[in-house]
């Protein structure tokens, strides 16, 4: 490997796994967190003589050739405006945040002008195996000759490599990641405010709604900063979180109302501008119903329960409303955006299946409890969102969290086999 040492400030779970595989790879990585972590990290890496845990981001910069802040986007200004200044001379720079307008601010604010930026995004989770997942590599200030190193340093992770502007890279990441978590935030919430584990409900077992759930818990157990920073701090975000809460909102109302023609017409419309002409008969949908009732937390009912998939209708509408093709960000999209669209299109490329959607979103008041608290749900995280109130999202989050907190463990086990199962689908035909 050649003489480059690889700084890392902020040894959370990604930083972590980041260190891991460099360092494998032969590279020598110095790395820091808080100084509360300091300990137990000196130990966690005592083993592996090519990681050296030093005491600050101070040391970390100055003796680094290449270094990630691998922190919380809401700390990312207070981070580089502390270590900033003790880059080395001529080094190059780059943050792990899941949104780059505040990064990029505070790496401007803070560098030096010698320093160069390259920065980086791993469009999947620290459990994910990188091999072949998206990381959008941004070359903000900085001589080709120092992307080409941040690419070669980065190539053990096997990642597909996404060159984007930093600016595309949020207004993406909007479209994808931002509005796919709103959705399955209403989903837990709706289901924490019922009083629901939604694997004992008849409703909510087999085929896509296992996905919907599995999702809803892997999104749940982790850290509400890395949801709140997409969403609160992405400048493009807010606008497509709240055209989701007003498509759930419109399309509910209608449900309610029982206004079958105007309802019916909305979802065709949406359909046709967002997934074009029916699907031809030899044509793949991304998912297959069967293959995703292997992933259940209960037991399947003898006969499958209606659902209006009133989160799904919602999402079509939304962006069919914001005119964004969602097939246009393949490239740049998460394991679980994937999924999302899966079982989306599943329903929407199915005929049969979706008049099933719209005949018991209008005539059958079964669940209509549902319905309301996810359309609260879904409107009560876009204020949150809109008014940029991180506290408020902390709290929310975390008093969910809680709630679902006992079948974590198990969730993730599945959830991890079915995103494995279905991403290996998914690259067989060549999707991915
Ligand atoms: N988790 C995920 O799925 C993904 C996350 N990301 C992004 O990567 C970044 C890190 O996420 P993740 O690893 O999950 O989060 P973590 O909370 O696990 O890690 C962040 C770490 O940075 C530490 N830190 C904060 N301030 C400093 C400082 N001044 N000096 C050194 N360390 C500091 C934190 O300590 P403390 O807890 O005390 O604040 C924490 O240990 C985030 O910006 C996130 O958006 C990107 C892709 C996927
Ligand atoms: O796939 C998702 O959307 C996740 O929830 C995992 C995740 C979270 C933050 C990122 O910046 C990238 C991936």
């Amino acid at each position: 490997m050649g003489d480059a040492v690889v700084g890392i400030i902020g040894m959370g779970d990604m930083g972590k796994m980041y260190a891991k595989r460099i360092s494998n790879a032969g590279w020598r990585v110095h790395a820091c967190d808080v100084r509360e972590k300091h300990t137990a990290l000196k130990a966690e890496f005592a083993d592996n003589s090519n990681v050296s845990i030093l005491d600050n981001g101070h040391l970390v910069a100055r003796s680094s050739d290449w270094i990630m802040y691998s922190v919380e986007a809401k700390n990312i200004n207070a981070v580089v405006a502390a270590y900033g200044p003790s880059t080395k001379w001529g080094a190059i720079v780059g943050g792990q945040t899941s949104t780059k307008a505040p990064e990029i601010a505070a790496f401007e604010q803070h560098l030096p002008e010698d320093v160069q930026i390259v920065s980086c995004h791993s469009l999947h989770g620290p459990g994910v195996n990188p091999k072949g997942q998206p990381l959008v590599i941004i070359k903000h200030r900085a001589t080709q000759q120092s992307v080409e190193l941040v690419e070669t340093i980065l190539s053990c992770m096997e990642s597909k490599f996404v060159p984007l502007s930093a600016e595309m890279h949020d207004r993406i990441t909007a479209d994808t990641q931002a509005v796919t978590h709103a959705a399955f935030l209403s989903m837990g919430a709706a289901w924490q405010a019922n009083n629901q584990f939604p694997w004992e409900l008849p409703r909510y077992i087999g085929g896509i709604e296992n996905v919907k759930i599995n999702l809803m818990m892997r999104i749940y157990s982790n850290k509400w900063h890395v949801y709140a920073g997409l969403a609160i701090l992405n400048p493009a975000a807010r606008a497509q979180i709240r055209q989701y809460a007003t498509s759930v909102t419109e399309l509910f109302k209608l449900m309610q109302g029982h206004h079958r023609k105007e309802f019916t017409q909305r979802v065709h419309a949406a359909r046709a501008a967002v997934f074009g002409e029916p699907r031809k008969d030899d044509e793949e949908l991304l998912l297959q119903d069967e293959l995703l009732d292997k992933f259940s937390l209960g037991e399947k009912p003898a006969s499958r329960v209606k659902n209006n998939h009133l989160s799904l209708l919602a999402i079509v509408d939304c962006w069919w409303h914001l005119k964004i093709n969602p097939y246009d960000h393949m490239i740049c999209s998460t394991p679980l955006f994937r999924l999302w669209l899966g079982i989306t299109e599943y329903v929407y490329r199915n005929p049969d299946l979706l008049d099933e959607c719209i005949d018991t979103a209008i005539e059958d008041d079964t669940f209509r409890g549902d319905d309301v608290e996810f359309t609260i749900a879904a409107r009560d995280w876009s204020e949150r969102v809109s008014l940029g109130n991180m506290e408020g999202y902390r709290q929310r989050f975390e008093m969910i969290q809680k709630y679902f907190e006992p079948r974590f463990g198990e969730a993730n086990k599945v959830g991890n086999e079915m995103i494995r199962t279905i991403e290996e689908g998914l690259r067989s035909k060549k999707k991915v």
